[in-house]
Parts: C-alpha cells; structure tokens; sequence
C-alpha cells in the first residue's frame, strides 16, 4: 500500500500550476459519449477518478484515446450497452452521471449505486424525483439503479436541496428529452456551468447555469466538439491553505480567481496577504494566523470540499475557532489524526471547536476520505518532524502529481510503496 513520508517544518515558497477540476471533468467525460461523433476534451485531471470513469465509458464500447497527458477523445458512436457494469465504477459518485447521459441518450440506462467519499448518507432521491418528471421510470435492485422511458419528455423539477449530482444529472438527461425542462433551485457551482458550457458546445440549448434556476430546451442530437475544462478550485484551494498553514509564499497559476473568492476572503480574514493576477493567485502567510469561523455552503459559499484543509489552518491559528459543515453529516474524520498530532479540536454535532495551537507534531496517520486526506498532507507539512500518511488512494482520486507539485515548493514528501522504501524516505528526508 502507497503512503507519503513527510518531513514538515519547511515553508513552501514557488509557483504552481493548477490543472482541471475533477468535479467538472466527471461531468463532461459522462456527457461526451450523449452524442456519435468524436469530442476532444483538453484539460482532463489524470486523478484515479477520472481514469476509472473513462475505463466504464470504454467497458459499454466507447472509444477513448489518450491524445497527450491532459487531452482525452471520446467517441460514443460504438456504446453497445448501457448497462455499467465495471466493478469499480460504483466506487466513485459520478457513475451516476452515466445515468442521465445514456437515460438522455438511449432513453435507459442501468449502472451500479455510487460511492465516493464515505462524508455522510449522500441520497439520491433528487435525481430519482428529476428522472421521473422527465417521465422515466427509475428502479433500484441488487445494488443497481436503473432508468427507462417510452418518451422523455421536458418537465419541471424543483430540488428539496442545492445538489451539485441531481442538476448536472438533470441537465444531461434532458438536453435530449422532448421539449422544455426548467430546474429550480439548482446548484451554481463553476462546474455547473462548465458541464453547461460543454453540453451547448455540443449543441444543447442549456440557459441559466449557474444560477437557481437552469432552462433547457431538448434537442434533438448533439455533436462533436473541441472542449477544455476549468482549473480546479478545490487543488487550488489546497495549494493555497498549505501556503497559509507553513508559513509560506506560493503563487498559484492557472486558476479563475473569481471562484477562489470565498478562500481568499477566509484567508484574509486569519492574516494572510492574497494577491490575485487574471490568472494566478498569490497567498503570503508570516505566521501569526489569527482565528475565524466557518460555515460550509453551497457555492458561492465556503465549499465543503476545502472544510479540512481550513480546520488546519485554524488549528494553527492563535484562538478560538468555530467550523460548521452544513452539507455531510460525517466529514470531521480527519480530527482525531489531527489531534495525535498535539492540535486542539473538539466536534459538537456538526460543529468543530478549534482551539490554536503554536506547533503541532508529526505522527503515523491515515487519510479517511480525499479532502481530509489532503489536510492531513497540510497538517503534516506544517508540523515538526515526520509524519507518515497511509492510504493515500484516496488523496490520488482528486489530486494529479500532489506530491510532485509539493516537491516544486520545497515540501520534503515522498511517496511510498513499502516498508522498506518508507524507511529510505525517512532516512533520505529526516
Ligand atoms: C463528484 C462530485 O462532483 N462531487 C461533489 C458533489 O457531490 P454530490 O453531487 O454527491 O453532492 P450534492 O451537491 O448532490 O449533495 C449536497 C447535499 O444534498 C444532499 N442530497 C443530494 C442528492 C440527493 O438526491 N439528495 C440529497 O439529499 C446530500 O446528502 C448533501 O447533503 O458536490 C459536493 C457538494 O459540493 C462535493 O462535496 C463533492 O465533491
Ligand atoms: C467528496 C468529493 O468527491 P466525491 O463526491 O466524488 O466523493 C470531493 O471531491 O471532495
């Protein structure tokens, strides 16, 4: 099993470069097989999430070829199944946008109940309620939820919650139904709009993304296209709190600073300096963090996805903290990890209480979830000595190269497979 060997105390100082966001590539990866020509999409995070969706996508016949690194072609002309079968496909959340691509699509569509980050019950409900009032039928059996339709048809749905999944599953479900379609209430996050983007880029008449109320107007086929992804938020959001929590002076490049507004305005407010350029960001921590609260919200306010990574910047800062998460009810993992390492947090419900600490130290650690994961890697760079951090599979779902990016900004942190290499680690970095 892969782990990282950390040796913390080292401010990260340089540059790096932020690739696309895995949330949005999810999305249109799924949405490129909804048409029979061939669409290339530039900007695709090589992450295990990523790569397990494109092995499905090819498993029901899709062709799927690696142009270079970060650019994927699709071409879905040659899907002779919509039933999803591969077994790892029900590890990650957006299987089930395969779902609404192949449900638009072929009109059915049969994939196996979704994972993902293990963060609280995550129902489907809305999705099942959106499906149906595009008039398809939706059953869930031996671990499988299917979708049928004679005719899908616009219709009118208003989610009983703000649901990044259920509106990006809509919205690919019914840029190919009959008629008009009109979500309420629909999640406004950036990926949101670049699923929206990609999907009118192929030819789908989506209005509205990115604001609570999202108009599509069923087409009839959709085309190839040539599609690059936004930068991810959530990797630029991590690069910049590790800068806060060492001490550090990190530029972060190719990002749209516009949707690191609510991470910038958090750092700020515990004394970092934040520069933004038209594409980069720059955070300058001098130590000295003071304590603020929190409250995680859908976008545009504090995502849930960075929740850790600021728990660890406020456990280093001098005071008390408060941190609400108001999206999933099991995401303070991390905490117990983190007071090993000597930090003072105490969670009440969905309320963490952060009491600052001057140093914290490093210790033998497990990521239980990918943000978490990542906090634990900040926690560890921040702290004396050297940490260990084992199932870092879950860090590698959302993180392209972490390590490497890290080692470009000084960080001490390698990765690896066996005892034997984690004592040469620890002997090479201690
Ligand atoms: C692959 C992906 O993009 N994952 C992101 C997506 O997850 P995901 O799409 O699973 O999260 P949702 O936005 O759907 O969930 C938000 C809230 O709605 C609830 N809910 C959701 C659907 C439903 O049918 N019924 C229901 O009650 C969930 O339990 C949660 O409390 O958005 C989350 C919130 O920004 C992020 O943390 C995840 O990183
Ligand atoms: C929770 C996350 O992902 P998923 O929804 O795929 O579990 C995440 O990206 O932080």
């Amino acid at each position: 099993m892969e782990q990282y060997v950390i040796k913390g105390g080292v401010p990260l100082n340089g540059e790096v470069s932020i690739g696309g966001a895995k949330n949005a590539a999810l999305g249109i990866l799924a949405a490129a097989i909804m048409t029979d020509e061939t669409v290339t999409i530039e900007n695709v995070p090589n992450v295990r999430d990523t790569r397990v969706l494109l092995q499905a996508i090819e498993g029901i016949g899709a062709k799927v070829k690696y142009v270079y690194n970060n650019t994927v072609q699709i071409n879905g002309g040659s899907i002779c199944d919509i039933n999803v079968d591969y077994e790892y496909i029900k590890k990650i959340r957006a299987s089930y946008y395969l779902l609404g691509a192949l449900l638009g699509k072929y009109k059915r569509s049969q994939v196996a109940l979704p994972g993902g980050c293990n963060i609280g019950s995550r129902p489907i409900d809305q999705h099942i309620k959106g499906f149906k009032a595009l008039g398809a039928e939706v059953e869930i059996e031996h671990g499988k939820i299917s979708t049928k339709a004679e005719h899908l048809v616009g219709g009118h749905v208003y989610f009983d919650v703000v649901t990044v999944g259920a509106t990006i599953n809509l919205m690919l479900a019914a840029c190919l139904a009959e008629g008009d379609t009109i979500l309420e209430n629909a999640a406004k996050e950036p990926h949101i709009v670049d699923v929206a983007n990609f999907l009118n880029a192929m030819g789908a008449n989506i209005k509205g993304a990115g604001t609570d109320v999202i108009r599509i107007k069923g087409v009839s086929k959709l085309h190839g296209t040539t599609y690059s992804i936004i930068p991810d938020q959530i990797e630029a959001g991590t690069f910049m709190f590790a800068s806060a929590a060492t001490c550090g002076d990190v530029v972060v490049r190719d990002v749209i600073p516009k949707h690191l507004e609510s991470l910038s305005a958090k750092l700020i407010e515990v004394g970092c300096e934040v520069i933004e350029g038209d594409d980069w960001v720059r955070v300058i921590s001098k130590g000295n963090l003071k304590s603020t609260n929190v409250k995680t919200l859908p976008y545009p306010g504090f995502p849930t996805d960075m929740q850790p990574q600021m728990a660890v910047v406020l456990a280093l800062a001098h005071g008390t903290s408060m941190v609400t998460e108001s999206i999933f009810e099991n995401r303070f993992k991390y905490v117990d990890e983190l007071n090993r390492m000597g930090c003072h947090i105490k969670v009440e419900g969905n309320t963490a209480y952060i009491e600052g600490v001057d140093k914290i130290t490093g210790a033998q650690m497990s990521a239980p979830d990918l943000r978490a994961g990542a906090a634990l890697v900040i926690a560890a760079l921040s702290a004396d000595g050297i940490s260990e951090i084992e199932d870092i599979e879950y860090i590698q779902r959302g993180y392209e190269d972490f390590e490497g990016k890290l080692r470009g900004l000084g960080a001490m942190i390698e990765r690896v497979d066996s005892e034997r290499e984690a004592l040469k680690a620890r002997l090479k970095i201690g």
